[in-house]
């Protein structure tokens, strides 16, 4: 019945389906005559066959406000700029003309690159991949995920094949430098999602090379829910009289299902906070931000040590590409889930039914509030958001939001429901040297990221008491950060003085700071904590994450900036690259001479808890001069010669060692006692039984002549049992011809048994 049925549809939709010629010219007249306001679901619109039937199969039947006001544009072939709230559905909004597009230019999978969509992370460019695959099953067309993480010459062999391309900005240019056969001079489309990121100074010069790539003649499309207006970024698209769609703007700017609020805590707090919020939501799906991978890994290490009764994840940019991709698909999976992650997922990505998302750091702007806060709350799902702030932060973070019309209540936190983690996480790091490290890089990728954040009303790298929020992270002593110590000290020097720099100088330089700290603790400069009155100059960097460059390779947004405190960047460098130069042992001895610092002595003691004081004296001549000479200076060249002398010294001595050993080898051997070995080997054995006593009488030994021995030796008392245990080892030993070194031998002696050994040497040691 169901198979007739089957049958029976099958043969309707054959007959139903149009060819595509005639398809093709009867949307083209329906195109001019568009309009939204008609249009309450997708068979509404002049759509190719191929792309209803994909869209009624995932299940998408009413368009979004997005998608019924902007794909009538797209369709009619205009540049569009799409600025929509986050989960409003704007992939779509791209996805249907771009099928569409290719679809009326008779496009097949021979016809080359038709369209490339870019996003500016890897796992958006997934999830939009996926998706694609979705609606575009019944179209014959090719797509192709390019995003790197994968090899170049797999990614290379399949680019020509592709009509889609979905693609990262730095993979999608390293094609194009590297493949001389990637040819997209025929190519129609280009999409940027999250275009604002796109186009932002992270992505600038990439981006400029791609375009520069692109074939004028095409139709350009720009989505983002925080869309740029900037008339630079719309010169370099080289777009014409674009469409700009807005269907929220001057209403919403978050989604309407979203819950918002935000509390205050002292960033020493923050670990008992999450702690404490985790341990009260285990059957809910959580999102929390914070600002940098190396904080995401520490916080992942200790709650999975933790054990919190709900699954752990993280995602940040620095893991390998095929542990994101997991990440990402378990988490999307999973109900009962944290995820610890960096700004890499901020954007685009739509994660299903996340109950709730937590900015344990501060985020960098209202636009990185708006993308992080709307990962939950997607199209007419529930969601909230909970934004932590630093009272330092509370002032200017809250302003920034009402500039965007986002008003957020504070929220008191219920101190009865906070447990600290502090003692179990002391003791992890007492135990793990590893996640101690661990612990180290997150500080101070914390401290760093705050010092370069731009906006200096909300991030004050002064606020932050040092010791206090080392100490929260389970650390013993203040890690040193050498950058802002060095910007402290000349912040002193060179106040109300300025400089330009260069973009790459100072890529340059943010490498170097990364890289440029000690993890040594001991560091005079910071030890009382706070930084007098140093906050970093007014630069614009963005530590967010993206998958190409990794993200804490800190990135400019913004080029020519007037950096104030800050004399000659070079000068920097030069200390900085100073500070890598290795201090040798005889640099620190020199150090330690110089400030006449009174080292501590070294003591070595004996086996039986005795000062050593017999040190091995110099030998040679020149050796014993040295040793003697009343200087305090250290002369190297000296000290080479005296080592060079020693050392004949020392190999003699140790050929003798070898001999004599050998002599002892032999001597063993040959049982002869040698008595040089004997004084070598000073053990008092006398306490030892004689053998001959206990191996060597008749069977019918007199109870007298047995004896047992105490641990000194000492002859004992007879115990009753002592002859029938002699006489049974003798029987048991009586088929051995096992012989012992010096001692007579006994034949045809059987095995002891386990019982019987512990019992003899019981004996032997009472
Ligand atoms: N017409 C539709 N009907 C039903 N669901 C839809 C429709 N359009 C999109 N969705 C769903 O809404 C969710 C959000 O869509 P999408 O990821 O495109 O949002 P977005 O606007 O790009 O968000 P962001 O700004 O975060 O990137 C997705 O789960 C998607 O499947």
């Amino acid at each position: 019945m169901n198979n007739t049925r089957k049958r029976i549809f099958q043969k309707h939709y054959k007959s139903s389906k149009p060819k595509d010629d005639e398809e093709i010219a009867r949307l083209k007249q329906k195109y001019e005559n568009i309009n939204e306001v008609i249009i309450k679901s997708f068979t509404d619109l002049p759509l190719s066959w191929k792309t209803q039937k994909g869209l009624k199969g995932s299940n998408y039947k009413i368009p979004t406000q997005i998608q019924k006001e902007s794909i009538g544009y797209s369709l009619q072939g205009k540049d569009v700029m799409g600025a929509a709230i986050t989960g409003s559905g704007k992939t779509l909004a791209f996805l249907i003309p771009v099928l569409e597009c290719l679809f009326m230019e008779k496009w097949s999978r021979h016809s080359g690159v038709g369209a490339i969509i870019i996003s500016p992370t890897r796992e958006l460019a997934y999830q939009i991949f996926q998706t694609l695959k979705k609606i575009g099953i019944h179209h014959d067309i090719s797509a192709g995920l390019i995003i790197g993480g994968k090899n170049l010459k797999f990614e290379r062999s399949r680019m020509d094949q592709c009509n889609i391309i979905i693609c990262t900005p730095g993979r999608i240019l390293q094609h194009m430098d590297q493949n001389p056969l990637f040819n997209i001079t025929s190519m129609k489309i280009l999409v940027l999602d999250e275009a604002d990121r796109c186009l932002d100074m992270g992505f600038k010069k990439t981006m400029n090379a791609i375009l520069a790539n692109l074939p004028l003649d095409r139709q350009t499309m720009l989505f983002s829910a925080t869309q740029t207006k900037s008339v630079e970024d719309l010169a370099r698209l080289s777009l014409k009289e674009p469409v700009y769609v807005a269907p929220h703007e001057h209403q919403l700017t978050v989604p309407v299902n979203l819950q918002q609020s935000y509390v205050v805590v002292n960033l020493e707090d923050k670990l008992t906070m999450i702690w404490s919020f985790i341990k009260n939501h285990l059957k809910q799906k959580v999102i929390v931000f914070l600002a940098s991978c190396k904080q995401v890994k520490y916080f992942y290490e200790v709650f999975k040590k933790l054990r919190p009764g709900t699954s752990i994840l993280a995602l940040y940019g620095t893991l390998h590409q095929e542990k994101r991709v997991n990440i990402y698909d378990e988490f999307c999976r999973k109900s009962n889930v944290v995820l610890f992650a960096t700004d890499i997922a901020s954007r685009g990505l739509d994660f299903p039914n996340v109950n709730w998302v937590i900015q344990l750091d501060c985020p960098e702007d209202a636009n990185q509030y708006i993308h992080r806060a709307g990962r939950t709350a997607r199209h007419d799902a529930k969601g909230e958001s909970l934004l932590i702030l630093l009272p330092s932060e509370e002032f200017g973070m809250i302003k920034e939001l009402e500039k965007k019309d986002i008003i957020i209540d504070r929220i008191h936190i219920d101190q009865s429901k906070m447990f600290s983690p502090k003692a179990k996480i002391d003791a992890f790091l007492a135990q793990d040297q590893q996640l101690k490290d661990t612990a180290k890089r997150a500080f101070i990728s914390y401290i760093k990221s705050v010092f370069l954040m731009k906006n200096k009303n909300v991030f004050k790298t002064n606020e932050i008491d040092f010791e206090v929020f080392s100490k929260s992270l389970g650390l013993v002593s203040v890690p040193r950060i050498r950058i802002i110590d060095k910007l402290k000290h000349m912040n002193k020097n060179m106040e109300n003085q300025s400089l330009k720099i260069e973009n790459n100088v100072l890529i340059k330089q943010s490498n170097v700071w990364s890289e440029s700290f000690d993890q040594s603790s001991n560091g005079e400069s910071l030890k009382k904590n706070h930084l007098n009155n140093v906050d970093s100059p007014a630069m614009d960097f963005d530590l967010s994450s993206n998958s190409e460059n990794e993200e804490d390779l800190i990135k400019i947004k913004r080029e020519n900036h007037e950096i104030e405190h800050m004399e000659n960047i070079s000068e920097i460098q030069n200390n900085a690259n100073s500070k890598h130069r290795i201090a040798t042992k005889a640099a620190t001895a020199r150090r330690v001479l110089k400030k006449k610092i009174v080292v501590n002595k070294r003591v070595f003691f004996n086996e039986e808890g005795h000062v050593k004081t017999n040190q091995r004296e110099l030998q040679s001549d020149i050796g014993k001069e040295y040793m003697y000479e009343n200087s305090n200076d250290i002369n190297i060249e000296m000290a080479k010669k005296v080592l060079q002398e020693e050392d004949k010294f020392d190999r003699k001595r140790h050929q003798e060692l070898i001999k004599c050993r050998k002599h002892q080898v032999k001597s063993k051997r040959k049982g002869v006692d040698d008595n040089h070995f004997e004084n070598d080997i000073d053990v008092d054995l006398s306490w030892l039984p004689d053998p001959d006593t206990i191996y060597d009488k008749p069977v019918n030994v007199s109870k007298q002549s047995l004896k047992n021995y105490n641990f000194n030796g000492d002859v004992q008392t007879h115990l009753p049992d002592s002859e029938l245990f002699v006489e049974n080892m003798k029987r048991k030993h009586s088929d051995s011809d096992i012989s012992f070194n010096g001692v007579k031998q006994i034949k045809k002696i059987k095995p002891l048994t386990l019982d019987e050994a512990e019992h003899i040497a019981m004996k032997l040691f009472k």
